[in-house]
């Protein structure tokens, strides 16, 4: 195939084992996120993909390359791959042109150096110095400088880490276009749940050296492998239930599976705060709780509530509804698709970040 392959990858730093057997396919043209929690080894995957760190055992290739098998590499300079780390590192002392240009040959430098400041949305800008520039502005102009030499795979380290949360968010945006127009095919490396959401078409969920699990964001969020993977992509709900088949019979009545879970069991099932409904009526399926803290977060509120033990519910329940709730108690239905996850029934708690 086209595309990045990575294969029961392992590496590491002298003798500590970073990357315990890393499985990863970025299709041709895809964006990819690999996000985990700190020190799980993003940052190393990326090094070894790029070629600047080697592989112990397993396989990298690109296209039909093979860049590293654990005994004979490509260098780093012959794989066709851009890095843009997370300070971006222009040199200083060259024009934005300058570093645009750099890796090119030297008649061709000015014209692509102005056709990238154009898509990077830079225009006039060429003239300047990095230090004359905004550090969103200094992030574009390593993404044009990483784009110019038209690499197979772009690596992003966590290229918005050092930005405030609007000029990130805006500056995500604009690089998943950017990143789309010219076709490239790019693995995003961050531990932002919601910037890995809104950036990929594929996420890989990386704990302690191993992808937990690798699916499109819609089902990574609402079809989590486990419940880690589900807490650690936003808060969640895990309610005991009664699987069988394609339905959950659950203290909210019978819901919906989102795949069937065969024989009759007992299990758990996920169901995420927006598909928690209040209402102040005793209406069917509603269950009783009373509501421990309720705060207002700008586009929703959250909504914590101690259902009656009695029930067989988690010891809190968590709710996102869009203006605040009035009274101190409510009636919580669940709605959508109920995600069964293969936890044991005695875990019934809210987890999530
Ligand atoms: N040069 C090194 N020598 C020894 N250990 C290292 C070295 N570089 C990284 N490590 C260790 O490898 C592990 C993984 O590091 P890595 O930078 O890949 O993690 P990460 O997921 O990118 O973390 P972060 O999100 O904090 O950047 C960490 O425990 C780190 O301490």
């Amino acid at each position: 195939m086209s595309g990045l392959m990575v294969s029961g990858l392992r590496a590491g730093h002298g003798r500590a084992e970073i990357l315990s057997g890393v499985d990863l396919v970025v299709e041709d043209g895809a964006l990819a996120c690999v996000l985990g929690p700190s020190g799980c080894g993003k940052s190393t995957l990326l090094r070894v993909i790029a070629g600047f760190h080697p592989a112990a055992a397993g396989r990298v290739s690109l296209g039909e390359r093979t860049l590293d098998d654990g005994r004979s590499r490509l260098p780093a300079e012959r794989r066709r791959i851009g890095y843009v780390p997370q300070d971006g590192a222009l040199f200083p002392h060259l024009t934005v042109a300058g570093n645009i240009g750099f890796g090119l040959p030297r008649g061709r430098r000015r014209e692509k150096a102005a056709e990238l400041l154009a898509l990077v949305g830079l225009d006039g800008l060429g003239d300047r110095h990095p230090h004359q520039l905004s550090g969103g502005q200094q992030q574009r102009v390593a993404l044009a400088r990483a784009l110019a030499t038209e690499p197979e795979l772009l690596l992003l380290d966590e290229p918005f880490a050092a930005l405030d949360a609007a000029l990130r968010t805006e500056l995500r945006t604009e690089v998943a276009a950017t990143l789309r127009r010219a076709g490239a095919t790019a693995i995003l490396v961050t531990h932002d749940q919601e910037e890995a959401l809104s950036f990929a078409d594929t996420i890989a969920v990386m704990r302690a050296g191993r992808i937990a699990q690798q699916a499109a964001p819609h089902e990574l969020y609402h079809a989590p492998a486990d419940a880690a993977v589900a807490g650690f992509l936003g808060e969640a709900n895990l309610v005991p239930a009664r699987l069988d088949g394609a339905k959950a019979d659950t203290a909210f009545g019978s819901l919906p599976l989102t795949a069937d879970a065969g024989t009759a069991r007992r299990g758990v099932v996920l169901l995420r705060p927006r598909q928690l409904s209040l209402t102040a009526d005793p209406l069917p399926g509603a269950v009783r709780a009373r509501v421990t803290r309720s705060h207002f977060r700008g586009h929703d509120h959250r909504v914590e509530l101690r259902p009656d033990p009695q029930d067989g519910l988690p010891g809190s329940l968590i709710a996102y509804t869009d203006g605040p709730w009035p009274h101190d108690d409510a009636y919580v239905r669940a709605q959508g698709l109920a995600h069964p996850l293969d936890e044991s029934e005695d875990t019934p708690t809210a987890v999530g970040s």
